[in-house]
């Protein structure tokens, strides 16, 4: 990557909010934070106020518009807002709310007829890199166990209609099995990771989904196992919560800024 590339950002909480003290810091050569959508002028103040050089308050178009890269981190019910100006403008859309392109898959399509790009981060998760090299060959399965904290999932409606009652559970209580597809309709905010799991390997239809309340825990916790013509693996991770969004693990915004660095970076290592 040659010149300077402007970026905005959509949405000033936890993802957004580090990424951009990190633009602004100088920490990700390369691009310049050029405006940020965040959901009140008060707000846009509010991460303007930590920065050295203020960004521009801008609209959705005007993001599109104004940059040749966007990220998204908006709550999912805003996501199509952003991405449909985006992709029309023909740019670099990078999505956090992955789960959103299970639901709306026909922006992939509509990204290639506008010349667009989607980027996926790993965000919160891990293995990404050896997945997509097994997917160059034959993948026979991928199954992935999300285990939250109770309070994580309890608010859920699906609990309700299933008949799950979470309160007081002492043990590990799983409540959902299912393809990415099927659990994505009923947990939409704990499917994230999953959604890009099922977009780097073998689809949503394709990759399995196990989600258990865990009682024990105090971290989301996420295995993947894979099992393939070239490999077998497993991998793990346990996320610690960020302080602004105990919701969005840590690691979720660093990942963010790993991909960026990576687009000027001289020596490039993993797929
Ligand atoms: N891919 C992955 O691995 C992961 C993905 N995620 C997903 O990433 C997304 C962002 O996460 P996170 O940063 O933690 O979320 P936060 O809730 O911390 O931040 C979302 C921000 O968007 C702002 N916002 C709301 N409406 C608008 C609007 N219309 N225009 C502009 N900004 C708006 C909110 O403002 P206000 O607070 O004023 O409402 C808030 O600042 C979520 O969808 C989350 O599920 C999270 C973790 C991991
Ligand atoms: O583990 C996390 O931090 C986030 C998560 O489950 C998801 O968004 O799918």
């Amino acid at each position: 990557m040659g010149n300077i590339q402007n970026i905005g950002i959509a949405g000033t909480g936890a993802i957004g909010a580090k990424v951009a003290r990190a633009l602004d810091q100088g920490d990700i050569p390369g691009f310049h934070l050029a405006g940020v959508a965040a959901s009140s002028q008060a707000r846009s103040d509010e991460l303007n106020a930590t920065l050295s050089k203020p960004a521009p308050f801008m609209s959705f178009g005007d993001l599109a518009r104004e940059c040749d890269w966007i990220l998204e981190c908006l709550p999912p019910a805003q996501f199509v807002d952003l991405a449909r100006p985006v992709l029309s403008a023909g740019k670099t859309l990078i999505v956090l709310s992955c789960s959103q392109l299970l639901e709306h898959p026909n922006l992939i399509s509509y990204a290639q007829e506008q010349g667009a790009r989607i980027v996926v981060p790993s965000g919160a998760m891990l293995g990404l890199d050896a997945l997509k090299a097994a997917a160059v060959g034959e993948i026979q399965s991928v199954v992935i166990e999300t285990r939250k904290p109770v309070a994580g999932l309890i608010k859920a409606p699906y609990l309700a209609k299933a008949g799950i009652d979470l309160a007081g559970i002492t043990e590990a209580v799983r409540v959902i099995e299912g393809s990415v597809t099927e659990v994505a309709r009923e947990f939409p905010a704990n499917v994230n990771v999953a959604a890009a799991l099922s977009l780097a390997g073998i689809g949503p239809d394709r990759t399995r989904m196990e989600v258990w309340a865990d009682s024990t825990l105090e971290r989301n916790t996420h295995t993947v196992r894979v099992t393939s013509d070239s490999s077998d693996f497993t991998v793990a991770i346990q996320g610690r919560p960020s302080l602004d969004n105990p919701a969005t693990g840590l690691i979720t915004p660093l990942s963010v800024i790993a991909l960026l660095r990576n687009q000027s970076a001289t020596l490039q290592v993993g797929t």
